[in-house]
C-alpha cells in the first residue's frame, strides 16, 4: 500500500500535508505522534471513508477511490465500537459477509471459539475487552490483506491486551496481512512493530525501521561531580534527574558529545537500554511529549 502525497482539509483547515509513505506487505507499521497530531484523520483516509483533498492511497499502483472495489482488501477498527452496539452477533457477521465477498465464516467462528466470544442479541452485552475481540474477529474473518487499526487496547486489561497483541502477530506471519496501528503504548508497538511513521502536526516528521530508529540515539546514566554543565544539558535531553544522577538521551548525530564527554569528564557514563518511548520524548522533546 502506497500513501502517495496526501493532504486532508477539514472545515478549511489543513489536518494532514503531503503525507507519503509506503506499508510493505506483511508487515506491521505503528503511527505515532502526540494527541491531535492527525493520526486517526490518516487512517480515516487510508480506509477510503474519508476523501483526500490531494494525493491518493494505492493498492498495488491503483488507487483506491477510483476504483472503490479495491476497498475490500481494507478493513479499518476505529477506537469504539460505539457505532454497532444495538446489533447482534449475526447481524454484524451478516453484514460484513455482505461487503467482503472473501469473507470466510469458518475461520469467524473458530476465532468466536477460541477466544470464548458467545453469540450476543446486542454487541453492548459485551464488555470493552470482549468488543474489542470481537472487532477483530470480524476485521481477521473479511480477509482483507491491510488491517487499519485505531488504538486497539486502549482501556483493556493486560490479558485482553496480550490476547489483541497474540493474534496481530499470528495473522501478520500466518496469514500475510499488513497491519497499520495507531497506538500511544509504544512498549506494545516496539514489541510488534516493523516501521514506525512518526506524524507531527499532519506531517510524516520520520519513517523508520524500529531498529534503524533506536540506533539513531543512545541511553546514558551520566554523573558528575557538581550538577551537570549547562553547555552539557544543551546537547542533551534529560529524561530523569536524581540527585547528581542524570538519564539522557544522546543524539548520535551530534558530532560535540564526544568532545563534551572527554571536556567535562563525569564520575560516571554508563549506557542503557534504550526504548521507542525514550526515542519519541527525545525527538518530540521533553516535556512536550504527553502520552
Ligand atoms: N471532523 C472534524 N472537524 C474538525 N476538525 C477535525 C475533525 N476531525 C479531526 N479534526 C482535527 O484534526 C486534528 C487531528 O485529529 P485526529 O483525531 O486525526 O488526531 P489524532 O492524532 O488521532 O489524536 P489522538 O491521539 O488524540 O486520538 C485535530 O486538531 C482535530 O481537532
Amino acid at each position: 500500500m502506497r500513501v502517495k502525497h496526501l493532504s486532508k482539509k477539514i472545515h478549511q483547515k489543513e489536518i494532514l500535508s503531503d503525507i507519503d509513505f509506503e506499508v510493505k506487505s506483511g508487515s506491521i507499521v505503528g503511527i505515532i505522534g502526540r494527541n491531535g497530531a492527525g493520526k486517526t484523520t490518516l487512517l480515516r483516509t487510508m480506509t477510503g471513508i474519508l476523501n483526500p483533498t490531494k494525493g491518493d492511497v494505492l493498492l498495488e499502483e491503483e488507487s483506491i477511490f477510483k476504483n472503490p472495489k479495491l476497498k475490500e482488501y481494507i478493513i479499518f477498527v476505529p477506537d469504539s465500537s460505539e457505532a454497532l452496539k444495538s446489533y447482534s452477533t449475526a447481524e454484524i457477521l451478516t453484514i460484513y459477509k455482505s461487503i467482503y465477498p472473501r469473507f470466510d465464516e469458518k475461520y469467524f467462528h473458530e476465532l468466536m471459539e477460541r477466544f470464548s466470544l458467545t453469540s450476543v442479541d446486542k454487541i453492548e452485552k459485551y464488555s470493552k475487552g470482549m468488543k474489542a475481540l470481537f472487532s477483530l474477529v470480524i476485521a481477521f474473518s473479511t480477509r482483507a490483506k491491510y488491517v487499519i487499526l485505531d488504538e486497539p487496547t486502549d482501556g483493556l486489561d493486560v490479558i485482553a491486551k496480550k490476547q489483541i497483541l497474540k493474534i496481530l502477530v499470528e495473522e501478520v506471519a500466518v496469514h500475510d496481512v499488513s497491519i497499520i496501528i495507531s497506538s500511544h503504548r509504544l512498549d506494545e508497538l516496539e514489541f510488534m512493530a516493523n516501521d514506525i511513521v512518526l506524524i507531527r502536526n499532519g506531517k510524516v516528521d520520520g519513517h523508520y525501521e524500529l531498529d534503524t530508529m533506536k540506533g539513531l540515539y543512545k541511553k546514558a546514566q551520566v554523573v558528575f561531580q557538581e550538577y551537570m554543565p549547562e553547555v552539557f544539558k544543551n546537547h542533551v535531553t534529560v529524561l530523569n534527574q536524581t540527585g547528581r544522577v542524570y538519564t539522557v538521551i544522546i543524539d548520535m548525530n551530534d558530532k560535540k558529545m564526544e568532545e563534551l564527554l572527554k571536556q567535562h569528564q563525569p564520575l560516571l557514563y554508563e549506557e542503557l537500554p534504550i526504548s521507542l518511548e525514550d526515542v519519541f520524548v527525545a525527538k518530540l522533546g521533553g516535556d512536550e511529549f504527553v502520552s
